[in-house]
Protein backbone atom coordinates (compact mmCIF):
# COMPACT_ATOMS: atom_id res chain seq x y z
CA UNK A 1 0.00 0.00 0.00
CA UNK A 2 1.45 3.43 -1.24
CA UNK A 3 2.96 5.51 2.05
CA UNK A 4 1.16 3.51 4.47
CA UNK A 5 -1.41 5.25 6.93
CA UNK A 6 1.75 6.47 9.18
CA UNK A 7 2.30 9.21 6.34
CA UNK A 8 -1.23 9.57 5.63
CA UNK A 9 -3.31 11.99 6.96
CA UNK A 10 -6.91 11.47 6.25
CA UNK A 11 -7.13 15.41 6.61
CA UNK A 12 -4.51 17.58 6.57
CA UNK A 13 -3.13 18.96 9.54
CA UNK A 14 -5.26 16.52 11.68
CA UNK A 15 -3.28 15.95 14.60
CA UNK A 16 -3.84 12.68 16.33
CA UNK A 17 -5.41 13.82 19.15
CA UNK A 18 -6.98 12.71 22.49
CA UNK A 19 -10.56 10.89 21.97
CA UNK A 20 -12.25 13.25 24.73
CA UNK A 21 -11.37 16.20 22.38
CA UNK A 22 -13.57 15.04 19.94
CA UNK A 23 -16.96 14.28 19.90
CA UNK A 24 -18.54 15.15 23.16
CA UNK A 25 -22.09 16.18 22.81
CA UNK A 26 -22.70 19.82 21.48
CA UNK A 27 -24.23 20.66 24.99
CA UNK A 28 -20.53 19.64 26.42
CA UNK A 29 -19.24 22.05 24.01
CA UNK A 30 -21.52 25.04 24.29
CA UNK A 31 -21.18 24.52 28.76
CA UNK A 32 -17.61 23.69 28.84
CA UNK A 33 -15.02 20.70 29.89
CA UNK A 34 -16.95 19.72 33.01
CA UNK A 35 -19.97 18.81 31.17
CA UNK A 36 -19.29 15.67 29.94
CA UNK A 37 -22.29 13.44 29.28
CA UNK A 38 -21.06 11.29 31.91
CA UNK A 39 -19.86 13.06 34.53
CA UNK A 40 -23.27 14.91 34.63
CA UNK A 41 -24.59 11.66 35.37
CA UNK A 42 -22.18 10.88 38.30
CA UNK A 43 -23.03 14.54 39.82
CA UNK A 44 -26.17 13.15 40.71
CA UNK A 45 -26.50 11.30 43.68
CA UNK A 46 -25.70 7.52 43.58
CA UNK A 47 -28.01 5.16 42.73
CA UNK A 48 -27.84 2.37 45.95
CA UNK A 49 -30.35 -0.57 45.88
CA UNK A 50 -33.27 -1.64 48.05
CA UNK A 51 -30.91 -4.45 48.80
CA UNK A 52 -28.37 -2.03 49.92
CA UNK A 53 -30.58 -0.12 51.58
CA UNK A 54 -32.05 -2.65 53.55
CA UNK A 55 -28.78 -3.59 55.21
CA UNK A 56 -28.87 0.04 56.06
CA UNK A 57 -31.74 -0.36 57.70
CA UNK A 58 -30.93 -3.77 59.91
CA UNK A 59 -28.06 -1.51 61.00
CA UNK A 60 -30.29 0.86 62.00
CA UNK A 61 -32.74 -1.44 64.10
CA UNK A 62 -29.71 -3.10 65.82
CA UNK A 63 -28.18 0.42 67.63
CA UNK A 64 -31.91 1.62 68.17
CA UNK A 65 -32.06 -1.77 70.03
CA UNK A 66 -28.60 -1.37 71.36
CA UNK A 67 -29.02 1.68 72.43
CA UNK A 68 -32.50 1.37 74.49
CA UNK A 69 -30.42 -2.23 75.98
CA UNK A 70 -27.62 -0.21 76.74
CA UNK A 71 -29.43 2.46 78.79
CA UNK A 72 -32.43 0.01 80.63
CA UNK A 73 -29.96 -3.05 81.40
CA UNK A 74 -26.92 -3.58 83.96
CA UNK A 75 -26.18 -0.74 85.75
CA UNK A 76 -27.56 2.97 84.71
CA UNK A 77 -25.66 4.53 82.79
CA UNK A 78 -28.48 7.83 82.16
CA UNK A 79 -27.83 10.71 83.68
CA UNK A 80 -30.77 10.72 85.83
CA UNK A 81 -34.19 9.31 86.00
CA UNK A 82 -35.66 11.78 83.79
CA UNK A 83 -32.83 11.53 80.84
CA UNK A 84 -33.69 7.99 81.24
CA UNK A 85 -37.32 8.51 80.56
CA UNK A 86 -36.41 10.78 77.61
CA UNK A 87 -34.21 8.38 76.07
CA UNK A 88 -36.49 5.71 76.08
CA UNK A 89 -39.14 7.89 74.50
CA UNK A 90 -36.21 8.76 71.49
CA UNK A 91 -35.16 5.23 71.05
CA UNK A 92 -38.91 4.55 70.42
CA UNK A 93 -39.35 7.54 68.08
CA UNK A 94 -36.17 6.62 66.28
CA UNK A 95 -37.29 2.86 66.00
CA UNK A 96 -40.98 4.17 64.37
CA UNK A 97 -39.32 6.92 62.43
CA UNK A 98 -37.04 4.53 60.63
CA UNK A 99 -40.17 1.68 60.16
CA UNK A 100 -42.00 4.76 58.42
CA UNK A 101 -38.34 5.22 56.12
CA UNK A 102 -38.22 1.15 55.80
CA UNK A 103 -41.40 1.12 54.23
CA UNK A 104 -41.13 4.15 52.03
CA UNK A 105 -38.11 2.63 50.90
CA UNK A 106 -39.53 -0.50 50.48
CA UNK A 107 -41.90 1.29 47.50
CA UNK A 108 -39.59 3.69 46.33
CA UNK A 109 -36.06 3.12 46.14
CA UNK A 110 -34.82 6.26 45.21
CA UNK A 111 -35.27 9.43 47.63
CA UNK A 112 -32.87 11.39 48.20
CA UNK A 113 -35.27 13.72 50.75
CA UNK A 114 -36.09 10.34 52.40
CA UNK A 115 -31.79 9.28 52.56
CA UNK A 116 -31.08 12.50 53.77
CA UNK A 117 -33.82 12.84 56.86
CA UNK A 118 -33.10 9.13 58.12
CA UNK A 119 -29.74 10.33 58.46
CA UNK A 120 -30.53 12.90 60.54
CA UNK A 121 -32.47 11.41 62.20
CA UNK A 122 -29.85 8.91 62.61
CA UNK A 123 -27.32 11.85 63.96
CA UNK A 124 -30.35 13.41 65.96
CA UNK A 125 -30.64 10.06 67.45
CA UNK A 126 -26.95 9.63 68.40
CA UNK A 127 -26.90 12.89 70.03
CA UNK A 128 -29.57 12.09 72.20
CA UNK A 129 -27.80 9.42 73.68
CA UNK A 130 -24.74 10.73 73.85
CA UNK A 131 -26.25 14.08 75.15
CA UNK A 132 -28.30 11.11 78.13
CA UNK A 133 -24.98 9.11 78.60
CA UNK A 134 -23.61 9.43 82.42
CA UNK A 135 -20.36 8.98 80.91
CA UNK A 136 -17.98 11.25 79.19
CA UNK A 137 -16.62 8.34 76.88
CA UNK A 138 -19.96 7.28 75.65
CA UNK A 139 -20.35 4.44 73.24
CA UNK A 140 -22.42 6.41 70.75
CA UNK A 141 -19.72 8.68 69.90
CA UNK A 142 -18.83 5.24 67.56
CA UNK A 143 -21.63 5.35 65.99
CA UNK A 144 -21.44 9.18 64.27
CA UNK A 145 -18.45 7.49 63.16
CA UNK A 146 -20.70 4.78 61.79
CA UNK A 147 -23.17 7.11 60.03
CA UNK A 148 -20.27 8.95 58.70
CA UNK A 149 -18.35 6.09 56.69
CA UNK A 150 -22.03 4.18 56.06
CA UNK A 151 -23.13 7.30 53.96
CA UNK A 152 -20.02 8.25 52.68
CA UNK A 153 -19.56 4.49 51.23
CA UNK A 154 -22.77 4.48 50.04
CA UNK A 155 -23.93 7.68 48.21
CA UNK A 156 -20.60 9.60 47.70
CA UNK A 157 -18.73 12.36 49.04
CA UNK A 158 -21.28 14.82 49.45
CA UNK A 159 -23.03 12.68 52.01
CA UNK A 160 -19.56 12.07 53.65
CA UNK A 161 -18.87 15.33 54.13
CA UNK A 162 -22.92 16.18 55.50
CA UNK A 163 -22.76 13.44 57.31
CA UNK A 164 -19.09 14.43 58.71
CA UNK A 165 -20.30 17.77 58.89
CA UNK A 166 -24.00 17.63 61.38
CA UNK A 167 -21.45 14.73 63.46
CA UNK A 168 -19.20 17.54 63.91
CA UNK A 169 -21.70 20.56 64.77
CA UNK A 170 -24.19 18.19 66.86
CA UNK A 171 -21.68 16.80 68.85
CA UNK A 172 -20.37 20.29 69.52
CA UNK A 173 -23.43 21.22 70.83
CA UNK A 174 -23.65 18.39 73.47
CA UNK A 175 -20.20 19.34 74.04
CA UNK A 176 -21.45 22.79 75.02
CA UNK A 177 -24.26 21.80 76.47
CA UNK A 178 -22.47 19.19 78.75
CA UNK A 179 -18.99 21.31 79.43
CA UNK A 180 -19.29 21.04 82.89
CA UNK A 181 -19.86 17.29 83.10
CA UNK A 182 -16.77 17.08 80.53
CA UNK A 183 -14.60 19.17 82.40
CA UNK A 184 -14.90 17.36 85.48
CA UNK A 185 -14.35 13.91 84.16
CA UNK A 186 -11.87 15.07 81.29
CA UNK A 187 -9.04 12.45 81.10
CA UNK A 188 -6.13 11.84 78.89
CA UNK A 189 -7.95 8.22 77.18
CA UNK A 190 -10.71 10.73 77.04
CA UNK A 191 -8.74 13.20 74.85
CA UNK A 192 -6.88 10.48 73.09
CA UNK A 193 -10.40 8.92 71.54
CA UNK A 194 -11.73 11.98 70.12
CA UNK A 195 -8.41 12.46 68.73
CA UNK A 196 -8.70 9.02 67.39
CA UNK A 197 -11.68 9.21 65.98
CA UNK A 198 -11.08 12.78 64.37
CA UNK A 199 -7.91 11.14 62.80
CA UNK A 200 -10.20 8.02 61.08
CA UNK A 201 -12.99 10.09 59.41
CA UNK A 202 -10.06 12.71 58.10
CA UNK A 203 -8.23 9.47 56.77
CA UNK A 204 -11.10 7.82 55.51
CA UNK A 205 -12.07 11.25 53.78
CA UNK A 206 -9.05 11.18 51.71
CA UNK A 207 -9.51 7.11 51.15
CA UNK A 208 -13.11 8.51 49.92
CA UNK A 209 -12.05 10.95 47.58
CA UNK A 210 -9.72 8.46 45.57
CA UNK A 211 -12.37 5.96 45.85
CA UNK A 212 -14.90 8.91 44.62
CA UNK A 213 -12.55 9.72 41.15
CA UNK A 214 -11.88 5.95 40.08
CA UNK A 215 -15.50 5.57 40.50
CA UNK A 216 -16.19 8.73 37.88
CA UNK A 217 -13.82 7.61 35.61
CA UNK A 218 -15.35 3.98 35.99
CA UNK A 219 -18.86 5.51 35.22
CA UNK A 220 -17.71 7.83 32.17
CA UNK A 221 -16.00 5.23 30.61
CA UNK A 222 -19.06 2.97 30.98
CA UNK A 223 -21.21 5.50 28.99
CA UNK A 224 -18.57 6.73 26.71
CA UNK A 225 -17.12 5.46 23.99
CA UNK A 226 -13.46 5.57 24.43
CA UNK A 227 -12.13 6.21 20.56
CA UNK A 228 -14.49 9.58 20.03
CA UNK A 229 -15.41 10.39 23.50
CA UNK A 230 -18.95 10.28 22.32
CA UNK A 231 -21.90 8.62 24.41
CA UNK A 232 -21.58 4.95 23.77
CA UNK A 233 -24.76 2.46 23.35
CA UNK A 234 -25.72 2.50 27.09
CA UNK A 235 -25.09 6.29 27.39
CA UNK A 236 -27.47 7.02 25.15
CA UNK A 237 -30.50 4.70 26.05
CA UNK A 238 -30.00 6.13 29.60
CA UNK A 239 -29.58 10.22 28.54
CA UNK A 240 -32.37 9.09 25.71
CA UNK A 241 -34.96 7.79 28.35
CA UNK A 242 -36.19 10.65 29.92
CA UNK A 243 -36.48 12.28 26.15
CA UNK A 244 -39.09 8.95 25.84
CA UNK A 245 -40.37 9.89 29.01
CA UNK A 246 -41.24 13.41 28.24
CA UNK A 247 -43.14 11.81 24.74
CA UNK A 248 -45.45 10.62 27.18
CA UNK A 249 -46.13 14.42 28.43
CA UNK A 250 -47.26 15.42 25.39
CA UNK A 251 -43.79 16.98 24.64
CA UNK A 252 -43.25 17.27 20.70
CA UNK A 253 -41.59 14.55 18.15
CA UNK A 254 -38.09 13.58 18.75
CA UNK A 255 -36.30 12.96 15.64
CA UNK A 256 -33.69 9.72 15.57
CA UNK A 257 -31.01 9.75 12.44
CA UNK A 258 -29.41 6.51 12.37
CA UNK A 259 -25.73 7.40 10.36
CA UNK A 260 -23.98 4.48 8.54
CA UNK A 261 -20.12 5.85 7.65
CA UNK A 262 -20.15 4.33 3.58
CA UNK A 263 -17.10 2.16 2.39
CA UNK A 264 -15.45 2.48 5.65
CA UNK A 265 -13.86 -1.06 5.28
CA UNK A 266 -11.86 0.57 2.53
CA UNK A 267 -10.49 2.38 4.70
CA UNK A 268 -8.88 0.34 7.14
CA UNK A 269 -7.98 -1.99 4.43
CA UNK A 270 -6.21 0.08 2.57
CA UNK A 271 -4.60 2.37 5.12
CA UNK A 272 -4.77 0.50 8.72
CA UNK A 273 -6.95 0.31 11.06
CA UNK A 274 -5.34 3.38 13.10
CA UNK A 275 -5.79 5.43 10.28
CA UNK A 276 -9.45 4.11 10.26
CA UNK A 277 -10.34 5.54 13.78
CA UNK A 278 -8.92 8.71 12.76
CA UNK A 279 -11.72 8.95 10.30
CA UNK A 280 -13.96 7.22 12.71
CA UNK A 281 -13.17 10.72 14.69
CA UNK A 282 -13.79 12.96 12.73
CA UNK A 283 -16.80 11.85 11.39
CA UNK A 284 -17.78 12.02 15.05
CA UNK A 285 -16.17 15.77 15.44
CA UNK A 286 -18.21 16.73 12.34
CA UNK A 287 -21.65 15.62 13.44
CA UNK A 288 -21.20 16.87 16.91
CA UNK A 289 -19.76 20.26 15.49
CA UNK A 290 -23.21 20.42 13.29
CA UNK A 291 -26.05 19.68 15.73
CA UNK A 292 -27.76 21.41 18.37
CA UNK A 293 -26.49 21.76 22.39
CA UNK A 294 -29.98 19.54 23.10
CA UNK A 295 -29.36 16.76 20.69
CA UNK A 296 -27.46 13.62 21.58
CA UNK A 297 -25.19 12.03 19.40
CA UNK A 298 -23.53 8.63 19.87
CA UNK A 299 -21.50 5.91 18.35
CA UNK A 300 -23.72 3.23 18.15
CA UNK A 301 -21.63 0.92 16.84
CA UNK A 302 -18.21 0.77 14.34
CA UNK A 303 -18.92 3.17 11.97
CA UNK A 304 -22.38 3.71 13.18
CA UNK A 305 -23.68 6.77 14.35
CA UNK A 306 -27.09 7.40 15.88
CA UNK A 307 -28.02 11.29 16.56
CA UNK A 308 -31.48 12.05 18.76
CA UNK A 309 -32.79 15.51 18.48
CA UNK A 310 -35.78 16.82 21.00
CA UNK A 311 -38.69 18.38 19.80
CA UNK A 312 -38.12 17.93 15.97
CA UNK A 313 -39.97 16.78 12.58
CA UNK A 314 -39.41 14.91 10.13
CA UNK A 315 -39.01 17.87 7.71
CA UNK A 316 -36.20 19.55 10.37
CA UNK A 317 -34.98 15.92 10.70
CA UNK A 318 -34.13 15.80 6.69
CA UNK A 319 -32.36 19.55 7.00
CA UNK A 320 -29.84 18.16 9.91
CA UNK A 321 -29.53 15.06 7.83
CA UNK A 322 -28.30 16.99 4.72
CA UNK A 323 -25.86 19.16 6.79
CA UNK A 324 -24.57 16.00 8.26
CA UNK A 325 -23.51 14.51 4.66
CA UNK A 326 -22.41 17.83 3.81
CA UNK A 327 -19.84 18.23 6.63
CA UNK A 328 -18.94 15.20 6.56
CA UNK A 329 -18.06 14.50 3.24
CA UNK A 330 -16.28 18.33 2.98
CA UNK A 331 -13.82 16.00 5.75
CA UNK A 332 -12.96 13.46 3.82
CA UNK A 333 -9.78 14.44 1.14
CA UNK A 334 -8.40 13.63 -1.78
CA UNK A 335 -7.32 10.19 -0.75
CA UNK A 336 -10.70 9.34 1.42
CA UNK A 337 -14.10 10.42 0.25
CA UNK A 338 -16.30 10.63 2.50
CA UNK A 339 -20.28 10.25 2.92
CA UNK A 340 -23.05 9.07 5.12
CA UNK A 341 -26.47 6.74 4.21
CA UNK A 342 -28.91 8.03 6.76
CA UNK A 343 -32.11 6.29 7.93
CA UNK A 344 -34.24 8.88 9.78
CA UNK A 345 -38.05 8.72 11.76
CA UNK A 346 -39.43 10.31 14.61
CA UNK A 347 -41.14 9.32 17.83
CA UNK A 348 -44.13 8.74 18.64
CA UNK A 349 -44.62 7.74 14.90
CA UNK A 350 -42.38 5.11 14.44
CA UNK A 351 -41.91 3.77 18.00
CA UNK A 352 -42.85 5.29 21.33
CA UNK A 353 -38.76 3.39 22.97
CA UNK A 354 -35.53 4.05 21.78
CA UNK A 355 -34.95 0.37 21.03
CA UNK A 356 -38.07 0.40 18.53
CA UNK A 357 -37.20 4.02 16.87
CA UNK A 358 -33.33 2.52 15.84
CA UNK A 359 -34.89 -0.40 14.79
CA UNK A 360 -37.01 1.30 12.01
CA UNK A 361 -34.23 3.88 11.43
CA UNK A 362 -31.85 1.03 11.12
CA UNK A 363 -33.82 -0.76 8.72
CA UNK A 364 -34.45 2.36 6.71
CA UNK A 365 -30.48 3.23 6.58
CA UNK A 366 -29.88 -0.27 5.20
CA UNK A 367 -32.63 -0.49 2.61
CA UNK A 368 -31.37 2.81 1.31
CA UNK A 369 -27.87 1.14 1.43
CA UNK A 370 -29.15 -1.06 -0.64
CA UNK A 371 -30.92 1.00 -3.28
CA UNK A 372 -28.50 3.49 -3.72
CA UNK A 373 -24.92 1.95 -2.22
CA UNK A 374 -24.48 5.44 -0.69
CA UNK A 375 -25.09 8.96 0.33
CA UNK A 376 -28.97 8.59 0.82
CA UNK A 377 -30.96 9.78 2.98
CA UNK A 378 -33.90 7.57 3.49
CA UNK A 379 -37.04 8.08 6.15
CA UNK A 380 -38.62 5.14 7.61
CA UNK A 381 -41.43 5.24 5.11
CA UNK A 382 -39.18 4.43 2.78
CA UNK A 383 -39.17 8.11 1.21
CA UNK A 384 -36.02 9.08 -0.01
CA UNK A 385 -34.44 12.63 0.93
CA UNK A 386 -33.56 14.46 -1.66
N1 LIG B 1 -10.58 1.48 12.50
C1 LIG B 1 -11.66 0.97 13.08
N2 LIG B 1 -12.47 0.15 12.39
C2 LIG B 1 -13.55 -0.33 12.99
C3 LIG B 1 -13.88 0.00 14.33
N3 LIG B 1 -15.02 -0.64 14.66
C4 LIG B 1 -15.41 -1.32 13.56
N4 LIG B 1 -14.54 -1.15 12.57
C5 LIG B 1 -14.56 -1.69 11.21
O1 LIG B 1 -15.56 -1.01 10.48
C6 LIG B 1 -15.87 -1.82 9.35
C7 LIG B 1 -17.32 -1.69 9.08
O2 LIG B 1 -17.54 -2.42 7.95
P1 LIG B 1 -18.91 -2.46 7.22
O3 LIG B 1 -20.00 -2.62 8.23
O4 LIG B 1 -18.82 -3.47 6.12
O5 LIG B 1 -19.09 -1.02 6.67
P2 LIG B 1 -18.64 -0.40 5.31
O6 LIG B 1 -17.33 -0.87 4.79
O7 LIG B 1 -18.78 1.05 5.57
O8 LIG B 1 -19.73 -0.92 4.33
P3 LIG B 1 -21.10 -0.22 4.04
O9 LIG B 1 -21.70 0.10 5.36
O10 LIG B 1 -21.90 -1.22 3.28
O11 LIG B 1 -20.83 1.02 3.25
C8 LIG B 1 -15.42 -3.24 9.70
O12 LIG B 1 -14.34 -3.56 8.86
C9 LIG B 1 -14.95 -3.13 11.14
O13 LIG B 1 -13.85 -3.96 11.39
C10 LIG B 1 -12.98 0.86 15.03
O14 LIG B 1 -13.17 1.20 16.21
N5 LIG B 1 -11.90 1.33 14.38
Amino acid sequence: MAGGWRDWRPFPGAAREAPERFGRRASDRRHGDRRTAGRRRTDRSRVVGWEEQRAQFVTRYLFGTLGLAYFNWGEPVARSLAYLYAINVVHVVYLALTTVYLVHAWRHSQSEMRRRLAMWTDLAGVSAAVLADANVMSPAYLVYLVIILGNGMRYGLRAFAEAALGSFLLALLVLVVRFPDYLQSLSVVSVFFMLFVAIIVLYSYSLMVNIERAHRTLEAASRNDALTGLLNRRGLTEHAEGLFKSLARGQGPVAVLFADVDGFKAVNDAYGHDAGDEVLKRVAHAITATVRASDLVSRFGGDEFVVIMPETNLDQAAVVAKRLQAVVMAAGDGRVSLSLTIGMGVAPDHGVDLDSVIKCVDAAMYEGKLACGKAVIRRVDGVAVA
